[in-house]
């Protein structure tokens, strides 16, 4: 297909030359202009139709023409605003591009909870040999045979478990993909009810999410911050969950009130979280989760892989290419979803 004509790309902020020069060949004939400062992205926005980077409602009133813009990140909550909602441009993300690597962390993080790993990790640096329910230096199966003992319940049996992920998208149909293979039972809620592929699970709508925490022994958030879901995990989801229960967080902090966590899990209202994102980031170093036995928290690295890089550029030059052939970006945003 060819170029639409009076078509024009403004990056900003900048992005390194080799990520430009490839941005340059799918945009064909199509200028991209990468701007170095916000005074250069304000003068060169005027007449652009097409924006890669951070937007601002200043940029966006300087522009005339602009009808798609994209966020460098899946989630929304620092590129999104009152006027860009009401702006008739096209928004979209990266979403899609992280599923098998962080559900590649959620699974270290269920097999740490269910392991008790990260107990061990804490006693290895003291050079304690102390398994977790049991008082012996050594394992009590060496007691003798047959009975079920407290060492045994303190560690969890993956296959009798549930696992519950809300936001069944690209990250959380991983997450039920890999949890499948490790034979949990699985459940999802998502506002859109689709089947994830290759395993045929069927996701329930959202109204169905207090059957998914009664049942749950870890319950995962992969969704986004949306209205919808700011403060979604408060004291009463926390009441709903098994006290054995594990959340683990790797959409974004905000869904989770911070408090309410601290107390649920001081309380021993749920068994424990595994966070990869918080209300507060970083957390600070006074905070009482940091001590928390029953707490794993990673800084915000669950999408960390040397592939995401790769596959952002690859994702970015297909959508530069679409909107230069005037069709509509991948991982389009729906932004009736953000009133
Ligand atoms: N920890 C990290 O480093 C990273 C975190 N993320 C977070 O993960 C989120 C999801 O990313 P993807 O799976 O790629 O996006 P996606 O758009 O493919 O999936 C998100 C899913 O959440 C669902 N959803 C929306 N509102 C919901 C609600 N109220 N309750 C339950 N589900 C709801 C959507 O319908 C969608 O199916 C991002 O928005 C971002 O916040 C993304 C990348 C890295
Ligand atoms: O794209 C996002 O939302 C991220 O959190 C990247 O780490």
């Amino acid at each position: 297909m060819t170029n639409q004509p009076n078509r024009k790309i403004v990056l900003f902020p900048p992005i390194d030359e080799k990520r430009l020069h490839v941005l340059r060949e799918s945009a064909g004939d199509v200028p991209v202009v990468n701007c170095l400062s916000d005074e250069e992205a304000h003068l060169e926005i005027a007449d652009a139709t097409g924006f890669y980077g951070k937007i601002t409602p200043s940029l966006l009133s300087a522009s005339k023409r602009l009808s798609w813009v994209q966020s460098p990140t899946a989630s929304l909550e620092h590129y999104i605003f009152p006027e860009l909602i009401e702006h008739p441009c096209q928004l979209s993300n990266m979403r899609g591009i992280f599923g098998d690597v962080i559900a590649d962390h959620v699974m270290g993080l269920v097999l740490m909870a269910a392991r008790n790993l990260h107990i061990y990790v804490r006693q290895q640096s003291e050079g304690d040999w102390l398994p977790v329910g049991g008082q012996s230096t050594h394992s009590t199966l060496f007691d003798g045979p047959g009975q079920e003992k407290d060492i045994d319940r303190a560690h969890l049996h993956l296959s009798d478990c549930t696992l519950g992920v809300v936001g069944v998208g690209g990250i959380g149909s991983e997450i039920c993909r890999r949890a499948k293979a490790f034979r949990l039972n699985i459940l999802g809620v998502d506002p859109v009810c689709r089947l994830v592929e290759e395993i045929n699970l069927p996701v329930w709508p959202t109204e169905r999410l207090d059957e998914l925490l009664a049942v749950s022994d870890f319950v995962v958030i992969a969704a986004p911050h949306t209205p919808a879901t700011e403060g979604l995990f408060g004291p009463e989801q926390f009441r709903r969950m098994k006290s054995s229960a594990w959340l683990i967080n790797v959409g974004r902090g905000v869904i989770v009130q911070l408090d309410a966590l601290t107390d649920a899990l001081q309380s021993g209202e749920i068994g424990g979280a595994a966070l990869d994102v918080l209300e507060q980031e970083p957390l600070p170093k006074n905070h009482p989760l940091w001590s928390l036995r029953n707490v794993i928290i990673t800084p915000h690295v669950a999408a960390a892989s040397p592939k995401i890089p790769e596959r952002h550029l690859e994702q970015l030059a297909e959508n530069v290419r679409r909107h230069c052939a005037g069709e509509p970006p991948l991982t389009l945003v729906d932004k009736s979803s953000w009133f």
